[in-house]
């Protein structure tokens, strides 16, 4: 592909192809030949933005030096090395939208670095809730830095934001992190709430922190736009990162956050306990209620991955319990069918329908997030409730399994562990290149950087109209829950 800068394009030439074949595309190859055009490569902040070029000095990568490391042509990334957005196109269709050409700079080792390892000063902090592999991407963020570029100061903030300013930070180096990627959680903590950001900004330059890799969700990394323009603001040459974490897949343009994969396997227990009680049980329903606060990431995947679950109730769907076409009658249905039915609840599911005090209302966790009433609870009520009205005499039981934390105090799987990895070191080559203000992630399993800004806005919702929630539905056969 031709070299482009952001906004900058190559032309796309009409889609031609030399199929003969009238519309049968099942006997013969079909080559097409297109360009792209305009490719709109979002641009990537850079330390140079902002710090005059005398007080910016480059040089050439460790890596050229490292034994383990033979850069060959290729193995540097270069600027023009791009990752598209979508790579779905229907070459029927006049191509591209402005939308669907939208690029991204690749994530890996650039031949020249930004920071002089010996006076590198490193911060690597985690927020918000626990995820499987908070721990993992601490440690290699720790020995990557060291090994592969030298750097020997690196420091763990603890507790989340509040620790750039309430305590001191701990000195990281890989024989102390050695092991911890086999344990759950975070061993520098973490919490919610405490952003305050004068005070963030001034800890960070009163401890002479060059690189702040923030490890975090959508409500870190709206705080981390802040602290990325506070910093531009007092033109401090310190880059910055925010690498992402939620255990609910719910931030956006990334094919998907790490430790979800984690949660999901860690669901399938929940899940098939449910069965066992339901399947052991005169009209038996198991109910199992799954993290996911405004998305249903996490319950979708687990229906799909265990073919065990009747019906699965997510945020991002409407439903209705009683009535013709409504939820309890479905899962009477189930009962007269099958005499057992398992139901999976995003914890987010429901939460219009449940009633709830003003003062319920109103209440918010610390970093300003609603906070939810138990739809696990309250539906094994209702449906209590239900079935005395209309089957008098006739036993029902329902077992309500919670797993909570259970998904998330974990450490991370193999696959969440690799992907926890390419993680951290594409964050660390992206900061020694002088890039800031940019999250890296998969796209298309293409890693790349992406514009802090950009996934901050972003939100990774389950598109109900799509094939996969189709699927789900042709899994569990469960209603669409339509009013009739
Ligand atoms: N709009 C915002 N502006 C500044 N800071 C924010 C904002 N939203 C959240 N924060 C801060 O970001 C941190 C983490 O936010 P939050 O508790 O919402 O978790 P998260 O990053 O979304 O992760 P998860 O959803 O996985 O728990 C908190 O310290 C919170 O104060
Ligand atoms: O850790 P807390 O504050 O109890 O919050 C739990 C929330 O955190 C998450 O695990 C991640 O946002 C949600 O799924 C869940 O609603
Ligand atoms: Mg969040």
């Amino acid at each position: 592909m031709a070299a482009v800068s952001h906004t900058e394009a190559t032309n796309l030439t009409t889609p031609s192809s030399n199929n003969n074949n009238d519309g049968d595309d099942t006997t013969t190859t079909t080559t097409t030949t297109f360009s792209i055009s305009p490719v709109t490569l979002q641009k990537l902040p850079h330390l140079k933005d902002y710090i005059p070029q005398q007080d910016l000095k480059s040089q050439p990568n460790p890596l050229e030096y490292s034994p383990f490391y033979h850069p060959s042509k290729g193995f540097y990334i270069s600027h023009s090395d791009v990752v598209l957005r979508h790579i779905v196109f229907d070459l029927s269709e006049s191509f591209p939208s402005s939308a669907s050409s939208i690029a991204y700079h690749r994530a890996g080792p650039r031949d020249r670095i930004f920071f002089d390892p010996s006076q590198t000063r490193a911060a690597i902090v985690t927020c918000g809730g626990l995820c499987p592999g908070l721990n993992t991407v601490i440690r290699e963020l720790v020995v990557a830095l060291w090994d592969l570029y030298g750097v020997r100061q690196i420091f763990g903030v603890k507790a989340g934001y509040r620790g750039f300013y309430s305590s001191e930070p701990v000195e990281l180096n890989p024989k102390l992190v050695h092991s911890w990627h086999n344990r759950g959680g975070t061993v520098l903590e973490t919490s919610r709430g405490g952003f305050d950001l004068q005070k963030i900004v001034d800890g960070i330059q009163d401890r002479q922190f060059n690189q702040v890799y923030i490890i975090g969700g959508d409500g870190t990394m709206r705080g981390a736009v802040n602290i990325f323009d506070e910093i531009r603001r007092r033109k401090l040459n310190v880059s910055i990162t925010c690498i992402p974490k939620t255990v609910d897949n719910d931030v956006g343009i990334i094919d998907r956050s790490f430790g979800f994969q984690t949660a999901v396997e860690m669901a399938q227990q929940a899940i098939s306990a449910a069965y066992v009680e339901a399947e052991s049980a005169v009209n038996g329903i198991g109910l199992v209620k799954l993290m996911g606060r405004s998305t249903g990431h996490i319950a979708l995947h687990a229906t799909l991955s265990s073919r065990d679950v009747d019906c699965c109730l997510i945020p991002e769907m409407e439903f209705y319990l009683e009535g013709k076409g409504g939820l309890f009658e479905f899962l009477e249905q189930r009962l007269k069918e099958n005499s057992h039915a398992v139901l999976v609840v995003a914890e987010g599911a429901g939460q219009d329908m449940i009633p709830r005090t003003d003062a319920q209302k109103e209440e918010r966790d610390e970093s300003g997030n609603p906070v939810f009433l138990d739809v696990g609870g309250w539906l094994k009520s209702e449906l209590t409730k239900w079935w005395a009205r209309n089957h008098q005499n006739e036993l029902l039981t329902v077992k309500y399994i919670d797993p909570t934390y259970m998904i998330r105090a974990v450490p991370a799987n193999a696959t969440d562990r690799l992907y926890c990895t390419l993680l951290a070191h594409s964050a660390i080559h992206g900061v020694m290149a002088g890039y800031t203000g940019f999250v890296p992630g998969p796209i298309n399993g293409i890693y790349a950087y992406i514009p802090l800004e950009e996934v901050a806005q972003s939100k990774n919702e389950v598109d109900t109209k799509d094939h996969k929630w189709a699927w789900v539905r042709s899994v569990t056969n469960q209603p669409d829950f339509m009013k009739v």
